[in-house]
């Protein structure tokens, strides 16, 4: 059985299929209190001026905005990254209805919603795939989002979500820059770690943003109109709580950007 949130196919044991999920550079994780700032660490630059979004589409695990990544028209570059990362795609996790759905917590508290923008190393890999499998191939933005006003520009997703409702649904979607979606801050967390889904890669520089952005619990409402289940199944799974829990540190060093 393919794996996914539930209970008999959940994050307690992805494991079993998947070995790494027990391994030393897993994510998310909490980022604790007091966490090393460091100086050498340059601004992260975020170049989306030229980004072509295609699609929008149900995965069966989250809803994902896919990109084209055939060049290096839209790419993040400085911060902890030696290279430039080209945009592949972003989705969201989320909780239920009001319980907290991020992945990554701060000081043990979780945030409504997380936000991933997942770039890939394209100097080092001539393939998305290879470079999810390799320790420098990833850098993924994570945003929270916590419940407030609405946002501005959500809206322009979840107005599409209806037409994604199922398993394997996808529809056009162009001309969105997620840059519009970023707080006032590009104050950061990185560490280095994982996708936090199966295959579940130890390919990531995480790079955390601190600043959450606010959406309204309307709009994050309209996440959890998604199914996890395709249109033709019998089960209606309403996509939700799809995120996994911290993972253990194991040594790592978080640093922190100005
Ligand atoms: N959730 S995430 O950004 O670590 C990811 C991207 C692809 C698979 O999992
Ligand atoms: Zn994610």
């Amino acid at each position: 059985n393919h794996w996914g949130y539930g209970k008999e196919n959940g994050p307690d044991v992805w494991h079993k299929n998947y070995p790494v999920a027990l391994g030393s550079r897993q994510s998310p994780i909490d980022i604790p209190h007091q966490v090393s700032h460091d100086p050498s660490l340059g601004p992260i630059v975020l170049d989306y001026d030229h980004c072509t979004s295609i699609n929008i589409c149900n995965n069966g695990h989250s809803v994902v905005v896919n990109f084209d990544d055939t060049d290096d028209r839209s790419v993040i570059h400085g911060g902890p990254l030696e290279n430039p990362y080209r945009l592949s795609q972003f989705h969201f996790h989320w909780g239920g209805k009001g319980c907290d759905g991020s992945e990554h917590t701060v000081a043990g508290n979780s945030y409504a919603s997380e936000l991933h923008l997942v770039h890939w190393n394209a100097v080092k890999y001539k393939l998305f795939d290879h470079a999810a499998a390799a320790p420098d191939g990833l850098a993924v933005v994570g945003i929270f989002l916590e419940t407030g006003d609405d946002h501005r520009w959500l809206h322009t997703i979840t107005d599409a979500m209806y037409m994604v409702k199922y398993k394997g649904s996808a529809t056009d979607f162009k001309g969105f820059n997620p840059k519009c979606l970023l707080p006032s801050s590009l104050h950061y967390w990185t560490y280095l770690g994982s996708l936090t889904t199966p295959p579940l890669h130890e390919s990531v520089t995480w790079i955390l943003l601190k600043e959450p952005i606010a959406v309204s619990e309307k709009q994050l409402g309209k996440f959890r109109l998604l199914q996890f289940t395709g249109e033709e199944e019998d089960q209606r799974l309403r996509m939700e709580n799809n995120f996994r829990p911290p993972q253990p540190l194991k040594g790592r060093r978080i640093r922190s950007s100005n």
